[in-house]
């Protein structure tokens, strides 16, 4: 699986790619006919025939939900059509598709629900404009009051395909049918989470079409980074795998320890944590392969990530809201090695940001939750209040650094704005220690010399998959003894997209 197969396309791409398939000789009414028999095949797969209603919007959705509507009663499924809209208001393909269903067609009526049928939402898709209001909402919120079985015509009506927000009211669909690639919106949440199943449908898109979109979003999956991934070299010796340093804190010395074992897990070389005289003794305890040096004070720390052995930095995890902390920071982006900032190294600029972001000259990755990300970057704007990508895009190109926005749904963004949205985390690892287990995955992959974007990614992802093989009862310490099966894993998950491990998300039915 190449890098373009993870590549996610926004709402405006996709329009690009079925207007650039068209002017390669591919008619809409062959992309709308193959979308329809994908969802109707998709249907007939999982549901013996039932009752039927098809809720039409009055674009190309709508039109797909004609084609739907047609296939199955043509097997004799009892199929119920709803039309949002006169019939004659129809244009160009779905208009052609009204035209060649020869049974009646309904006004939108809470009766089309009656006896509740399987439900084919083709309301809207990529053309959702504003919130859903009137009969559109009365509908869809039946359909979740009485949980009824309903199939997302490219996404949950409601759900924008760009950011995962519910514009007013959306679906909660068993299925998603989408068609030629993943959109955003189908692995942010909530977005995520009313798609149900995903399956992405080849609909006669020429793959080719995406060298000239270029798209820079992506399904975090390792075909986007394993070919970074280092491997350690036969002849190698430790220096050859990195050293990274974690700067540990006075107060919360977990934080550290588990970071430095962490980066030792994902395969740096050697990992030393810099502790004050005071808190010595507490990480010379810890486990006995991390390195632990005293560093009395500032310029002890400054000699010793200066050492050009030492090659990345991590500080932040319980290292204290501090002036200190904000010294520290400053002082170790001044030695323009790669660097993860985490926690408190992020909160210490609150009242400052730009101070930061102007230090930012090497490779660098934040590590933001939602409360860190909304204290440095609180003026994003509103416009973006909602759209999780679209904020850590812009706080990358705003910091200059990789910005990993945490969450269920993880977005990694870099600078030049590419930016890979995460979805294999198990809602486990909100738990104390988790994420300063994944600052230490990232540290160790930059101490490898992973570049920041790659490590930031796949940090991420295996700190998902370390997450899953653990199960439930994960602690943040267990997380770090799963990174070797997590590796291990990574070459049968190779084939796979970033989608959930669940059976609940799968790709391309044939
Ligand atoms: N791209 C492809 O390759 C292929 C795409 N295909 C399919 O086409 C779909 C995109 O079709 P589309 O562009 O016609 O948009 P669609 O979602 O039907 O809605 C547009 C209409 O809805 C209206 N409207 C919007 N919001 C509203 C609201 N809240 N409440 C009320 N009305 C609202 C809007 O009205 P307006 O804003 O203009 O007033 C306009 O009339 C795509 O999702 C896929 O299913 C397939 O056939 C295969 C090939
Ligand atoms: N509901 C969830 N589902 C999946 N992953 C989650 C969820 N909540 C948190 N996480 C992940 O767990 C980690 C928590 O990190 P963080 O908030 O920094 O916690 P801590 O500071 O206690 O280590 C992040 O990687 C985050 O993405
Ligand atoms: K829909």
């Amino acid at each position: 699986m190449a890098a373009a197969d993870c590549a996610l396309l926004s709402v405006e791409e996709m329009y690009r790619a079925d207007s650039l398939a068209m002017q390669g000789g591919v008619p809409g009414l062959t992309l709308m006919e193959a979308a329809g028999t994908a969802i109707a095949r998709a249907i007939r797969k999982r549901w013996r025939p039932r009752p039927v209603a098809v809720l039409c919007g009055p674009g190309n959705n709508g039109g797909d939900g004609f084609v739907v509507g047609r296939l199955l009663a043509a097997e004799g499924w009892p199929v119920r059509l709803g039309l949002l809209g006169a019939p004659d208001a129809l244009k160009g393909d779905a208009g052609a598709n009204a035209a060649r269903w020869r049974r009646p067609i309904q006004p939108l009526h809470p009766d089309l629900l009656a006896g509740d049928p399987l439900v084919v939402d083709a309301l809207f898709g990529a053309g959702l404009a504003r919130p859903l209001d009137g009969i559109t909402r009365t509908l869809i919120e039946a359909i979740n009051a009485r949980d009824l079985d309903c199939i997302g015509v490219d996404v949950p009506s409601g759900v924008h395909g760009d950011s995962g927000e519910v514009l007013g009211v959306a679906p909660r669909c068993r299925l998603t049918v989408t068609f030629f690639r993943t959109k955003p919106g189908h692995l942010l949440l909530p977005g995520r989470a009313l798609c149900g199943e995903l399956i992405v449908a080849d609909i006669g898109i020429p793959a080719a079409t995406l060298e000239r979109i270029r798209p820079a979003t992506f399904a975090n999956a390792p075909a986007l980074w394993q070919e970074h991934l280092p491997r350690p070299a036969r002849a190698g010796n430790k220096y050859h795998r990195g050293h990274a340093v974690v700067v540990g804190g006075e107060e919360m010395t977990g934080a550290a320890r588990l970071a430095a074992e962490a980066a030792r897990r994902i395969g740096a070389g050697l990992v030393t944590i810099a502790a004050a005289p005071a808190v010595h003794a507490i990480y010379a305890a810890g486990r006995p392969g991390t390195i632990v040096a005293r560093i009395a004070d500032a310029k002890a720390l400054h000699e010793l990530c200066s050492d050009p052995r030492r090659n990345a930095i991590l500080i932040g995890p319980g290292a204290g809201v501090s002036a200190q902390t904000r010294e520290r920071v400053l002082m170790l982006l001044g030695l323009a090695k790669p660097c993860v900032l985490d926690a408190d190294a992020l909160t210490v600029f609150r009242d400052d940001p730009e101070s930061l972001f102007a230090a930012i000259k090497a490779p660098c990755v934040l590590t933001p939750h939602e409360g860190e990300f909304a204290r440095l970057f609180a003026d994003s704007g509103d416009k973006l209040a909602r759209d999780k990508l679209a904020r850590a895009r812009a706080a990358a190109a705003r910091s200059g650094a990789v910005v990993l926005l945490k969450g269920a749904d993880t977005v990694i963004a870099a600078a030049d704005g590419q930016a890979a949205i995460n979805a294999n985390a198990p809602p486990t690892l909100a738990t104390a220690g988790s994420g300063d287990v994944l600052a230490g995955m990232i540290l160790g992959l930059l101490a490898q010399e992973v570049p920041a974007f790659m490590a930031a990614a796949a940090a991420v992802w295996l700190h998902g998959q370390a997450a899953s093989v653990v199960g439930p009862g994960l602690i943040a310490e267990d997380l770090i003894d799963a990174v070797p099966q997590a590796c291990a894993e990574l070459a049968t998950a190779a084939h796979r997209d970033g989608h959930p491990k669940p059976a609940r998300h799968r790709k391309a039915e044939p």
